[in-house]
């Protein structure tokens, strides 16, 4: 079985569609980046001629009265307004372009993380699957702004100066053009494995920082408790070294890189300087097109300077695209079908049902269970020997490794995603409460319950006493064990699916509290209005506000437990002992017949 979200192939398909998504406006900042290039470039070198030409012009009073200042004088003028425009209006479509498409790859990112569930995302912690939403994604700018528009502009504009310089004279031409080549062939492999080490370091150590930081924020209490914060935090300021020390590696690359830069770009412009000198094609002396060769020449910083910085962070991005790639590629642990039969009666069949957890031991092992449409199954155990995963199969979070499991007499995996999650109610060890009001809260449940009936299932549950527009969660009033389990059992009670599945309801409420809560639940199941945990309720249990997701035929409920409160209300008990059912009956029955249940029962 394969699990996680890593994979050793790529296929980067998703990066096609998305460049063709956005490619007119990608485009248009490419040509508005290449419009401001050769502006600046024009600009320096006409202003460069036009200074000395009018210079040599005003050597003679005839050469000055006839030379004519307003065309050049006009072109400088276009220039640097072009210049000025294209160049505001470059960063304002490529940052608008890249922004554009970092949204629909978080989208996507989205789109293709839901449905990975348990299966893939099981292992994933939570930092590392943010990290791989924001701060990977956000490196991808990197490969359009930083790579591909000034890689474009570096050869449409080489290519372009070059041919400008040829017209004049091909030799010098040829010189520009070789110096150039160079620099695009040395520069970007140079930079690319002296930065390869801290690029890759840098994106590794802000998700290692990242995943540190949120652990350290969510285990503030446990810490606290047992005394580790300071050694945690030692541990979690170490990581923010390494990290800084990455990033101080490549800044000074990029100072390098400038330096270099700078160097070849000096060269080039000397090595022009002496051969200009000497004529430029047949202008001999060359006058004031020396001026403009050498302007030409100058310009060419602007094309070399982004190519250092570019591929030193090169093999950075190509990580973040990696570790993106993963995600969105990942095929979904489960697969569901679009479209399916709908679950009526609720019937649960189990036949020879073996699960391992990936490369684990073997966890159930031949599980055969039947659950009656309507009919009430308790299946205890001890802990570890597989109660939550045989649930867990029910819902489709994992799909067994070997035997079948039917609905309504038919396989599980006929059913599509909203129909099995229609059919089938969960109440979890684990109950989320979400920093939101608690009428929100419940309305998670069901959509559609007004306030009398959101009102009503609180009083049933013993919540009565709180207000529906009570903030709840991280940032509002947070609820004890047993509160929090109410909420579970307070949304199970909303839903109207026809299976109930309780992993552990009652956990850590006290034994009046417990068996009120079975009651209530069992009374759900059996489609009566039930009896109220508080005072105000026994007035609302009247009401027929519940009486919309009361079912006729009653509600197939397994529940899981490690304790015994309730057995007798059930129609059968399963005991899960290593992975297998070793005994099951009615709690008479496994009184009379199952000693270990007995002792337990008399404990
Ligand atoms: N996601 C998982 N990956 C690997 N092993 C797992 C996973 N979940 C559970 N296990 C292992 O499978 C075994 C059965 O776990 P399970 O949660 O089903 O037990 P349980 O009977 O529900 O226990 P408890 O009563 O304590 O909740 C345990 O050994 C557990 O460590």
């Amino acid at each position: 079985m394969n699990t996680g979200i890593t994979s050793n192939t790529r296929s980067c398909d998703w990066l096609w569609p998305l460049l063709k998504h956005h490619s007119l406006m990608m485009l248009l900042g490419l040509l508005l980046s290449l419009i401001a290039l050769l502006s600046g470039m024009g600009l320096l070198s006409l202003s460069g001629w036009f200074l000395s030409a009018t210079a040599l012009a005003g050597l003679t009073v005839t050469t000055a009265q006839a030379f004519n200042y307003f065309t050049p004088a006009g072109g400088v003028r276009g220039l640097s307004i072009a210049r000025t425009a294209s160049r505001y209006g470059e960063r304002l479509v490529t940052h608008e372009a890249t922004f554009r498409a970092l949204t629909t790859l978080r989208s996507l990112a989205w789109r293709a993380l839901l449905p990975l569930g348990e299966q893939r995302l099981g292992g994933e912690r939570r930092g590392e699957l943010l990290n791989r939403l924001v701060a990977d994604i956000d490196t991808l700018d990197h490969l359009y702004l930083r790579l591909a528009v000034p890689l474009c502009s570096f050869v449409l504009g080489s290519l372009l100066l070059v041919g400008f310089v040829a017209w004049f004279d091909p030799a010098k031409a040829l010189l520009l053009g070789g110096g150039l080549l160079l620099s695009a062939l040395c520069l970007p492999a140079l930079f690319y494995v002296l930065g390869r080490r801290a690029s890759r370091g840098q994106v590794q150590g802000k998700r290692d920082y990242r995943i540190a930081l949120l652990e350290y924020l969510s285990a503030q209490g446990e810490l606290t408790l047992f005394g580790a914060r300071e050694g945690y935090r030692a541990a979690l300021d170490e990581r923010e070294r390494t990290w800084q020390r990455t990033q101080a590696w490549l800044a000074s690359l990029n100072g390098i890189g400038l330096g270099l830069t700078i160097f070849i770009h000096g060269t080039l412009v000397l090595l022009i300087l002496l051969l200009v000198s000497g004529g430029v094609g047949s202008n001999q002396p060359p006058g004031a097109l020396a001026a403009l060769l050498l302007f030409a020449a100058l310009s060419t910083m602007e094309l070399l300077s982004p190519l250092s910085t570019a591929f030193a962070q090169l093999a950075g991005t190509l990580e973040a695209a990696n570790r993106v790639d993963d995600l969105l590629t990942a095929p979904p642990g489960v697969q569901f079908v679009s479209q399916g039969p709908t679950v009526t009666e609720g019937r649960i069949e189990l036949k020879g049902i073996d699960f391992a957890y990936p490369g684990g031991a073997p966890v159930l092992k031949g599980v055969a269970l039947e659950l009656a449409p309507g009919s009430s199954t308790a299946l205890i155990g001890k802990t570890g020997c597989g109660k939550s995963t045989l649930l867990s199969l029910l819902t489709r979070c994992w799909e067994p490794v070997r035997g079948e499991i039917l609905l309504d007499g038919r396989p599980l995996t006929a059913y599509s995603e909203a129909e099995l999650r229609r059919a089938i109610t969960v109440v979890s060890q684990r109950v989320h409460v979400f920093s939101a009001s608690l009428r929100d809260n419940l309305l998670l449940a069901n959509e559609a319950a007004t306030d009398a009936e959101l009102t009503a299932v609180l009083a049933k549950v013993g919540l009565g006493h709180l207000a529906l527009d009570c903030w709840l969660g991280d940032g509002g009033r947070p609820l004890s064990g047993g509160e929090t389990r109410r909420l579970g059992i307070a949304r199970a009670l909303l839903r109207d699916s026809p299976i109930l599945l309780l992993d552990e309801p009652t956990e850590g409420l006290d034994r009046h509290t417990e068996a009120q809560m079975l009651r209530l639940l069992l009374a759900h199941c059996r489609g009566e209005a039930g009896e109220s945990a508080g005072a105000e309720g026994a007035a609302v249990g009247e009401t027929k506000a519940l009486a919309k997701g009361e079912r006729k035929q009653g509600r197939t409920l397994l529940m899981i437990s490690h304790r015994l409160t309730a057995m007798a209300q059930m129609d059968q008990i399963c005991v899960l002992e290593q992975g297998q059912i070793v005994a099951r009956g009615d709690h008479a029955q496994l009184l009379a017949d199952f000693a270990p249940y007995a002792r337990q029962y008399r404990r």
